[in-house]
């Protein structure tokens, strides 16, 4: 069976790598593609290097036909996802890659997003799109949401660790370098190549970046109790990719048992041998991440460094494989593209 897709915000850059890795997929197909200021463009006018794919020309979302759809993916920017989903017919499965259903908790979407959900009553249907935890909530879900890209990858250091009781929960510290296409498409002065390129910053430091409302609820869930992490993320000056840090406090080797036990069986998720660390060329394009744990000369500390595509595993290839299984596929289907190295 072959599965029809609408994506909306496909002119953005997780839009367009959804049409790369859907352009593999064994059973979908791209029935309608939603974009703003772009509508009425061709894709090949908006993104040269996906010419040679047979794709609709970017429309508004008022033009598409959702009864002919079965999934749509919404690549759209935080706020107006939820004013734009709130409009869909609500038997339409929606996987959204956006900021807008991640939080349970409506006040503590306020507090990080800095305005009330328009959208509560659909909020409440939505399961959070980790994969890996939440497989069984999705697969029977009408509307996923995709983690923030940070997120996963902070997430997939530390949750085995937490659930597993190996850390102290207190003095977690998160340090992470992001690519500049987390930040989209759409163009900003800090991103222009002249202020960015041979730089490096910190950005949203002292505990004011949104994506810790997600690791405090996940990660208060896991424990049973508050758990506040310390989280910095850094701009890095390349296209793709993230890179996490983490400094916790337990036994080095019992944070790799755990590690390893816990992802032994996925596919995606890849520990590697004690004491090697990874690296972002691994796993470019690819839906993979790569774990390295290491001990420090501090007696009792460890370092598990994470890294992962942020357009892939990050959101898009996320969003695929939680698609892939809220309709009865392989949840490896259209993820299985080799990392692109150099
Ligand atoms: N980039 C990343 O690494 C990650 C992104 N995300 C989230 O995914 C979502 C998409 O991100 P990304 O692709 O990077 O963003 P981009 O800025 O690259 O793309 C945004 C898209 O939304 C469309 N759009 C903007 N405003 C409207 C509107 N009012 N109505 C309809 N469509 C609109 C744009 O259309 P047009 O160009 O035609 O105006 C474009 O297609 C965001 O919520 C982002 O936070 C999540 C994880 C990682
Ligand atoms: C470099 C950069 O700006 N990255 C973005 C993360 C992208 C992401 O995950 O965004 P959403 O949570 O909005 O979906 C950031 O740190 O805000």
């Amino acid at each position: 069976m072959t599965h029809k897709i609408a994506i909306l915000g496909a002119s953005g850059y997780t839009g367009a790598e959804l049409i790369r890795l859907i352009a593999t997929h064994p059973s979908m197909e791209i029935a309608a593609l939603g974009a703003n200021a772009k509508a009425g463009q061709s894709m090949a006018t908006v993104y040269p290097h996906l010419r040679h794919l047979d794709l609709p020309d970017l429309v508004t979302a008022d033009e598409i036909d959702f009864g002919a759809v079965d999934l749509c993916f919404c690549a759209l920017p935080h706020k107006t996802s939820q004013e734009v989903i709130r409009e869909l017919p609500r038997d339409l499965k929606i996987v959204d890659l956006s900021a807008d259903f991640r939080l349970r908790d409506p006040a503590a979407y306020e507090k990080w997003y800095g305005n009330p959900h328009a959208a509560v009553e659909v909020q409440k249907e939505a399961v959070y799109g980790l994969t890996e935890f939440y497989r069984d909530e999705i697969r029977g879900a009408r509307l996923v949401a995709g983690t923030g890209c940070n997120a996963a990858t902070g997430q997939y250091a530390l949750r085995p660790l937490i659930s597993a009781g190996v850390i102290g929960l207190d003095d977690i510290i998160l340090d992470m370098k992001c690519a500049v296409s987390g930040a989209g498409r759409a163009m900003k002065e800090n991103l222009m190549h002249a202020e960015l390129s041979e730089g490096y910053n910190a950005y949203a430091v002292g505990g004011t970046h949104r994506h810790l409302g997600e690791f405090d609820q996940e990660f208060s869930k896991l424990a049973g109790r508050p758990v506040e992490v310390q989280f910095t993320p850094h701009l890095m000056p390349v296209n793709r990719g993230i890179l996490a840090t983490t400094y916790v406090s337990g036994n080095p080797q019992e944070v790799y048992a755990a590690l390893s036990e816990t992802y032994a069986d996925e596919p995606f998720l890849h520990v590697l041998p004690f004491g090697e660390t990874p690296s972002t060329h691994h796993v470019r394009g690819s839906n993979f991440c790569h774990i390295g744990v290491t001990g420090d000369r501090k007696a009792g500390r460890a370092i598990v460094v994470v890294v992962l595509d942020n357009l892939t595993k990050g959101s898009s290839g996320q969003a695929l494989q939680n698609a892939n299984l809220m309709l009865g596929e392989e949840e490896t289907a259209g993820l299985t593209l080799v990392p692109c190295f150099p």
